[in-house]
């Protein structure tokens, strides 16, 4: 018990400096500097989905990665095949299965811990000496790469280069220990990666049952982006339909139905009942984001019901991110770089792209199953559309604004 106890008391201090360091890094005003590097990986993205327009899920979760790996890291990745996101991805996968709640019977009879290896029905011992090794790699390997590059000189604004820096002036914060920036870096991609890929992936669903919220939103863009050019952070105040689809987005398909299970550290009272310490809560984030007296017909996706009558964003509708990111001190510290690389991913695909219902050989529309896999963060299952360009120039400016960024790199 006593053993138990320190041991809580160890990972709540680390926790704390994870998230003081996140913190720093990521309020609003920090995260603005880390717009660049979400700009680049979404016009990699476009060009992706203009040479693999099959591979929707593979493109966006290529792009999540790439970002995180720059955020996190400052790591370029190689446009194929990259090791670091390969690795990354094994990592999570196996974060995922594990954080599952309930999938696997030592959660609910913790005595099973004690069952040898050997013992059928034990597999979960296996699993978890093989998930603690690829998580292991999933953070050493990106960290070692970007201290070596660190130390080369070669400095690109990042989590890592930012808390090295500190380290080399000789902070005597203690938050900024090898350790801590490994494991803060390392928690970024897991938390970052797959709730991006949701968010994106569920919104082309929504696109795809509902052609005129799509045609809507391109005569918004059209309206605004110059002809030749992609969107920008810039044009947010000018884009409120855009701005509508992504919080419409993150309300219909909530990317974290339920957060992180807490556990009471003293009683407690809630409408006149008590909550005993020592209970776990679970907040249920799915309910309050389709509760239809907030949203009528939440299970439809409406984007307009954030918008008043002359089109702009109406404040006095309950905005989605009081519960899409969590709550209180565990709340999501990515959300202010999170809700722009949503917005600036979906007007960006949304201006440059026709979106539509794949058919199958003899031309009959293949419907959409909207199946998830069900985790922590919910992603939907792989599904087959049709992605096109919507002009020659529109192709033009995607290439040219991935050469830009090819050319500011060198
Ligand atoms: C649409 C995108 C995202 C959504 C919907 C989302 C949502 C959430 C939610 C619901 C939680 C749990 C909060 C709670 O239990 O109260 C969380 C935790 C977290 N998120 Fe996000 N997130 C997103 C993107 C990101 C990004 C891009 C990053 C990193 C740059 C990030 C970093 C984190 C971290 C590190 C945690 C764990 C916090 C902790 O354990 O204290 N998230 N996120």
């Amino acid at each position: 018990m006593i053993n138990e106890l320190v041991l809580q008391r160890r990972l709540h201090a680390v926790w704390r400096k994870h998230r003081k360091i996140m913190h720093y890094l990521l309020h609003p005003d920090a995260a603005l500097s880390f717009r660049p590097h979400v700009l680049k990986s979404t016009h990699n993205l476009l060009q992706r989905f203009l040479d693999e327009p099959d591979n929707v899920l593979g493109n966006l979760r290529y792009m999540a990665g790439e970002t995180i790996m720059s955020v996190a890291y400052g790591l370029d990745i190689k446009p194929k095949n990259d090791p670091y996101i390969q690795t990354a991805e094994k990592g999570v996968h196996a974060l995922v299965a594990a954080a599952v709640p309930g999938a696997f019977l030592v959660d609910m009879l913790p005595f099973l811990k004690y069952v040898p290896e050997w013992m059928p029905g034990a597999g979960f011992q296996k699993k978890a000496k093989e998930w603690a090794k690829l998580t292991m790699t999933m953070l050493d390997m990106p960290f070692v790469a970007a201290k070596q590059q660190f130390a080369q000189g070669k400095v690109t604004h990042s989590v890592t280069s930012y808390c090295l820096q500190k380290v080399e002036e000789g902070t005597t914060d203690e938050s900024y220990q090898e350790e801590i920036i490994r494991g803060t870096a390392g928690t970024l991609y897991s938390a970052g990666s797959d709730t991006t890929v949701s968010a994106v992936a569920s919104c082309i669903l929504a696109l795809l049952e509902d052609s005129d919220i799509l045609k809507k939103a391109q005569r918004e863009l059209d309206s605004v982006v110059k002809p030749g050019h992609l969107p920008d952070f810039d044009d947010m105040d000018s884009l409120p339909y855009i701005t509508a689809i992504a919080l419409e987005t993150l309300r219909w398909r909530d990317v974290v139905p339920i957060a992180i299970p807490r556990y009471l550290q003293a009683d407690d009272e809630y409408k006149g009942y008590r909550i005993p310490k020592g209970s776990i809560v679970i907040p249920n984030a799915w309910a309050m984001l389709h509760n239809e007296t907030v949203y009528p017909d939440p299970f439809t996706f409406i984007p307009e019901r954030f918008l008043t009558n002359d089109d702009k964003i109406n404040k006095s509708v309950r905005d989605p991110r009081h519960a899409c990111f969590g709550f209180g001190r565990r709340i999501c510290p990515g959300r202010f770089m999170a809700f722009p690389a949503v917005w600036i991913a979906l007007a960006s695909i949304i201006h440059s792209f026709d979106i539509k219902k794949a058919v199958d050989e003899d031309g009959n529309i293949i419907e959409l199953s909207h199946e998830y896999h069900s985790a922590l963060a919910i992603v939907p299952k792989p599904y087959k559309c049709s992605i096109t360009p919507r002009s020659e120039q529109h192709q033009r400016a995607i290439r040219s604004a991935v050469l830009e960024h090819e050319f500011a790199a060198h």
